[in-house]
């Protein structure tokens, strides 16, 4: 027998959850189905090296102001790591030790210069795609953009180092655009983007947004149901699970991360640009590694260059007996966050007098319900596909932080997207 629904959900992260609150909350009929055994998606907090860490998704910040307003409902309160006391960075195989400002005066030069032409390239980042200049520097990656720079090799390797932060990704695959795109959403003040995606976290956990929003609505939430084929028509859909349990309604969201939804067997397909874009793949490929060492230790931040297997390092949690750090990389086939050995050597880029204890991380590559991290797009993917990955397809419509306008790649993109599906859908049904 086939169950009837109002609308089916696929995937329980931020944007599914969203998306189900604000149409339960208009008095239709809700199913969340969700592969994994959990919630959240992309968001995970796990007790972890005797902490609770943020194994994906972190850091959000009142400029972001879907994720903010989402902080201001449930009334969650957001904290910081440790503020850094001392900095590392690298000049050729040389470590430089000084203050997080010397390292931000240092890269300033260079955020200035590649970011210039943010607010002309794109005036309004709620609409990133509609800028008249965008497509004469969408085929350009972040790494071209800094090449032209002709930086000394120390302010380089500094530039490059905090770009393999943000992008998760190595820079030739990442476009400029996305760089701009972040840029943009803070008014063109690298500072303040660099603030916005890195420094203020949930005190609680993202877990404590995600069970927030699942338990405001009445929909009907179902875990460890994969979706694995769904047939489209004028009037609705039917969507087959893994387990071969059939479900029909008037209207579908689906928020699968761009490299997964193309594996989805849709019928009637889905249209050209959405299955382009999963098969070039997002840029996003790195890792993200939580690291326990022994304490005490001095807060501190260190940078090294995209040649790391860990481009990024700093202190997120800092105790008498020992410290948690937290550290970033290009590429998940260059070093797993759960090899002690390798984040062992890895850090001795900066620093040998670290005692490391124990590691953790996921690999969200390998993963199959993300097979990325955090979208980064691939030059050309803004201009090509970007209006098409959120155009509804008859009765289907498509939300996720990776198709988002304003943060895409965000907690606040993932809840911006699940409004705008709940709007569109609840204008189709009226
Ligand atoms: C390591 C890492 C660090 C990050 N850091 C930050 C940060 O600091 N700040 C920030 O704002 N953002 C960060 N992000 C990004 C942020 O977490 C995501 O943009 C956001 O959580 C995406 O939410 P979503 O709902 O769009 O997608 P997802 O969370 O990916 O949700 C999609 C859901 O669909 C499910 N699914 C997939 N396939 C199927 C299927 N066939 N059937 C049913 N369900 C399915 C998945 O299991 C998943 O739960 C980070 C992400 C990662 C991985």
């Amino acid at each position: 027998m086939t169950e009837e629904t109002d609308v089916i959900v696929v995937g329980g992260g931020v944007s599914g959850l969203i998306a189900a609150r604000e149409l339960s909350g208009r008095g239709l009929r809700v199913t969340v189905l969700e592969a994994r055994d959990r919630l959240g998606g992309r968001v995970w907090t796990d007790h972890r090296l005797g902490r609770d860490l943020e194994i994906g998704g972190t850091w959000l910040h009142w400029v972001q102001p879907h994720a903010w307003a989402e902080v201001s409902r449930y009334g969650l309160e957001v904290t910081r790591g440790p503020r850094p006391e001392e900095a590392y960075w690298l000049a050729g195989d040389e470590v430089r030790t000084g203050d997080l400002d010397e390292f931000m005066r240092l890269i300033d030069p260079g955020m200035r210069r590649l970011l210039d032409e943010t607010m002309r390239r794109i005036p309004r980042p709620d609409q990133p795609a509609a800028g008249a200049e965008i497509a004469d520097v969408d085929g350009f990656s972040v790494q071209d953009k800094l090449d032209e720079l002709d930086l000394p090799v120390e302010e380089y390797r500094a530039n490059e180092a905090a770009w393999v932060g943000h992008f998760n990704a190595p820079l030739q695959d990442g476009a400029f655009t996305a760089a701009l795109r972040w840029t943009a959403a803070t008014a063109g003040s690298w500072h303040l983007m660099h603030e916005a995606s890195a420094v203020f976290r949930l005190a609680a956990g993202t877990k404590a947004l995600v069970s927030a929003i699942a338990a405001d609505g009445d929909a009907d939430i179902r875990t460890s149901t994969e979706v694995r084929r769904i047939e489209h028509d004028a009037d609705g859909a039917t969507v087959t699970t893994a387990a071969g349990d059939r479900l029909r309604a008037r209207r579908v969201v689906l928020t699968l991360p761009q490299n997964i939804l193309g594996e989805l067997d849709v019928s009637p397909a889905l249209c050209a640009e959405k299955r382009a874009a999963t098969e070039e793949r997002t840029a996003s490929r790195g890792v993200k590694a939580w690291i326990r060492v022994r304490g005490p230790i001095r807060p501190f931040f260190a940078y090294s260059s995209a040649e790391h297997p860990l481009s990024v390092v700093r202190t997120e949690f800092n105790g008498e007996e020992d410290a948690v750090l937290v550290a970033f990389g290009a590429d998940s086939e260059r070093i797993s966050p759960n090899d002690v050995e390798a984040v062992r050597a890895a850090l001795r880029a900066w620093r040998d007098d670290l005692d490391v204890l124990e590691v953790s991380g996921h690999d969200w590559m390998a993963d199959p319900h993300s097979r990325e991290t955090w979208l980064m797009q691939r030059p050309n993917q803004l201009t090509q596909y970007f209006e098409a990955q959120r155009r509804p397809e008859g009765v289907l419509h498509f939300a996720g932080g990776d198709v988002a306008s304003l943060w895409a790649g965000f907690i606040d993109g993932a809840v911006e997207s699940g409004l705008r599906v709940a709007r569109e859908i609840s204008d189709d049904l009226r």
